[in-house]
């Protein structure tokens, strides 16, 4: 899939100082699993040390052919997961670096076990995700879609509002305050949102820092929330974390968004809390099998759908890029990296 917004930025970083290490006689191979069709910003950050092969994988199998050649790869999201079969073709891998923040489709541990270093990109889209938790929020509470069908369809429908509540006062329980969920807690504030988050390993004092309360466990969370906004990342602790039980527990009339990762909220409990009327409504990025095959979903009437785009502005795509071909960049030449996610990365940083 080519970016549709993409292009080579202006602010391209300079080439490498000259007290880098020479480039080497014969060239790394840094291969690109899948997703890009091109590569008009990794070419002018790794191409003096580097040969990029764009792999086009959609699938685990794809990659077998190429991997054994790999100095490092660059991961995005199309293979479904980078298995210990993938990893174990790696012949000299110096690193693995996610192009996204979420890194659940790598084997991480296995990378581990083989002394990969694994790296992804925690910081370029933030506030983009924020802004499609809000947008999503607001579209399903202010019944955008029905609208806009019926004037679509000829009408001037005012009676599809009937029943919207007002937001100001409502609570928005976050489950996960990291980037995104405080993000997404300040632009709830500014609605007049009454904001809770529940996250068992943000330091103490972090909620009044932000002008937030605080839930002690996902059950509390949900009790005290209107809304609900998803934004832990996905592990086994998160798998099926919003699950019929918690949904039960929320005030009726309730909306769930999620844009972080779809097996975080069983999808079955969710559909039912849907139709028994429990929920209002649901803001769904991402769903358990991408892309979404369930027809309950797709034709429900009071769910927002979108195809796992909450991170893409045009800026941020690029950004993303340029921050994963420079860290390759320094893998390949035994730098430290900047956002090292397993021990093996780690290692390579100064103490
Ligand atoms: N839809 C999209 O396009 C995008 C989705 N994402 C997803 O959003 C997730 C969050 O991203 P960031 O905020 O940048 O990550 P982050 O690492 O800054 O924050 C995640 C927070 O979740 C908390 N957490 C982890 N397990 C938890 C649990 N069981 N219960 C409650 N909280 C828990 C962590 O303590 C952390 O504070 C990513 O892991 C990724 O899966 C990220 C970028 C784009
Ligand atoms: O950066 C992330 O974690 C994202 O979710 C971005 O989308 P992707 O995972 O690349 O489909």
């Amino acid at each position: 899939m080519t970016d549709p917004g993409g292009g080579i930025p202006d602010d391209l970083p300079d080439l490498p100082p000259s007290d880098e290490p020479t480039p080497m006689a014969e060239p790394f191979h840094v291969i690109v699993t899948d997703f890009l069709t091109e590569a008009d910003v990794e070419r002018p950050i790794l191409g003096d040390i580097a040969r990029i092969h764009l792999a086009g994988a959609v699938s685990e199998d794809d990659l077998a052919g190429p991997l054994p050649t790999a100095d490092a790869l660059i991961v995005y999201h199309d293979v479904p997961m980078l298995t210990e079969a993938s990893l174990s073709r790696l012949k000299h891998c110096k690193g693995i670096v996610r192009a996204g923040v979420g890194y659940n489709n790598i084997d991480v541990d296995e990378a581990q076990r083989r002394g990969i270093p694994v790296c992804n990109v925690p910081d370029y889209g933030a506030e983009e995700v924020a802004d499609h938790a809000i947008m999503m929020l607001l579209a399903v509470i202010r019944r955008l879609l029905p609208s806009h069908e019926a004037i679509r369809k000829g009408g001037w429908d005012v009676p599809v509002v009937y029943g919207v509540p007002r937001l100001r006062g409502r609570t928005l329980g976050l489950v996960g305050c990291g980037r995104i969920g405080s993000a997404t807690a300040l632009r709830a504030k500014a609605f007049g949102l009454d904001v809770v988050f529940y996250d068992p390993h943000v330091a103490p004092g972090f909620e009044k820092a932000l002008g937030v309360r605080r839930a002690s466990t996902p059950e509390a969370l949900f009790e005290q929330s209107d809304y609900v906004s998803v934004h832990c990342y996905l592990d086994e602790a998160s798998h099926h974390l919003v699950n019929a039980d918690r949904l039960a527990r929320m005030r009726s009339g309730g909306v769930l968004i999620n844009t972080a990762r779809g097996p975080i909220v069983d999808q079955e409990a969710l559909i039912e809390a849907l139709d028994s009327g429990h929920l209002a409504g649901a803001g769904l990025d991402v769903v358990e099998r991408e892309p979404l095959d369930d027809d309950r979903l797709r034709s429900h009437p009071r769910v927002v759908l979108t195809p796992h785009v909450a991170f893409y502005s045009v800026e941020g795509f690029l950004e993303m890029r340029r921050k994963s071909a420079e860290e390759v960049r320094r893998l390949l030449l035994g730098q430290p990296p900047r956002c090292p996610v397993n021990e093996a990365a780690r290692r390579l940083c100064p103490a």
